[in-house]
């Protein structure tokens, strides 16, 4: 991102720089591998010696991998472990087991020192517009503080380029000395996207970047980040617990329940053909008032009974079997491995001893999307 943003001679708008890969190519070098990672958070009890009684299994022993300028999405319901993942990932929280390698390095346990140049590459966007912005700074300070603790210096200089990155994410660059108050939820989320960009980062990790906004606005920001990763070629490690916007940015979906990735795949092969269960029930439960009202034949929604298991002490073998209505011994018995199953593309990998049917299809209707995403998803299949 040190090229200078060009101005579209036509409409003076300004426009991104070129990618750094060709965005519609299919990425395959791995950028981020994630390998039996694991987040135990202490349990500390006792009196008058407080020790530790017990741990809540956040992350237990998962594996991912995003390739250079991919977008993947992390879905799961609330509780299951996609924030402390974007966090292990961020190094913001410190692993319990397993491996974190970006570009080919272990960076699971690397000290402040030896993050610093790492730092930069991998940025987070947060759930909250509102408090993940220091509310005592300006927009200007904000978003050029990225760039003074990485040492970064634009042509041009630092105050060019927040007025650059203002105007990449739809803001006016005159407002470079406002504070965050005078600014929407949107315009908000729009600024933490233009700090994420402001150190040049390979990566962003963006937890539930949109689930705090209006749907209508929502759309907006989805629409700026799809733009951010398509044009500057930055991977995402997208966070939502909705599985509609994370299909209509992703091109890989990992499913999460109780620490564990249960599903992971191609967009196309999740959404279509969920062999997990937790993943059909998902996808079921995503409205379908569209589908409704244009005298569609509606899909029996799957009711999940019962809450998610405390991830203190969850099930024993599969964790989602006390709510599974295909549960057998087995799956008390014995932990599903992540694995290919007979039918499906080599990359869709499922943990289930008794997995749904390969050939149940039309799934894609099960996906309504709201009328503000949907018109969007139709612009992006456009392009
Ligand atoms: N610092 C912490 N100390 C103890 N437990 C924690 C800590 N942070 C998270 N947890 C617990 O770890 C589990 C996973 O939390 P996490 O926030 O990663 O889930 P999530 O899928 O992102 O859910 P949400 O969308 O609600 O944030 C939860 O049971 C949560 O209470």
């Amino acid at each position: 991102m040190k090229e200078d943003v060009a101005k579209d001679v036509t409409t003076g708008a300004t426009t991104l720089p070129a990618p750094r890969t060709a965005a519609k190519d299919t990425p395959a070098e791995p950028l981020l591998v994630v390998d039996k990672l694991v987040k135990h958070f202490p349990i500390k009890g006792g009196f008058p010696v407080r020790r530790t009684v017990g741990a809540v299994q956040a992350v237990d022993g998962i594996d991912l991998t995003v390739h250079v300028g991919e977008s993947f999405g992390l879905v799961g319901e609330s509780g299951c472990g996609k924030s402390t993942t974007g966090r292990l990932i961020t190094r913001l929280l410190e692993p319990t087991g397993g491996t974190i390698s970006y570009r080919g390095r272990d960076i699971s346990h690397a000290s402040r020192k030896e993050l610093a140049p790492v730092r930069s590459e991998i940025q987070m966007i947060f759930q909250d517009p509102y408090s993940s912005l220091n509310p005592r700074q300006t927009v200007g300070r904000i978003i050029s503080a990225p760039m003074e603790i990485n040492g970064i210096n634009p042509a041009g200089g630092r105050e060019k380029r927040v007025r650059e990155l203002l105007e990449i994410v739809g803001l006016n660059p005159e407002h470079y000395n406002r504070f965050p108050h005078e600014f929407s939820g949107g315009q908000r989320q729009r600024i933490g996207v233009a700090r994420a960009l402001a150190s040049e980062p390979k990566l962003i990790v963006a937890d539930e970047p949109v689930s705090a906004l209006d749907v209508s606005i929502q759309a907006q920001v989805v629409n700026l980040l799809q733009k951010v990763q398509r044009e500057l070629g930055i991977a995402f490690l997208f966070i939502a617990h909705d599985l509609a916007v994370v299909r209509h940015f992703s091109q890989r979906v990992a499913v999460m329940y109780l620490g564990k990735v249960i599903e992971v795949g191609d967009r196309g092969s999740i959404y279509t053909r969920p062999r997990h269960p937790y993943t059909h029930a998902l996808l079921s439960a995503v409205p379908e008032v569209e589908l409704e009202e244009s005298g569609k034949v509606r899909r029996e929604r799957i009711r999940l009974a019962g809450d998610v298991p405390s991830p203190v002490s969850p099930p024993s073998g599969c964790r989602f079997r006390t709510r599974c209505w295909k549960a057998q011994d087995k799956c008390a018995q014995e932990e599903p491995p992540l694995v290919r199953l007979s039918g499906n593309r080599e990359d869709h990998l499922t943990a289930c001893h008794f997995p749904e049917d390969p050939t149940t299809e039309a799934r894609d209707e099960d996906i309504v999307l709201d009328p503000a995403l949907a018109a969007l998803e139709d612009a992006a299949e456009d392009q």
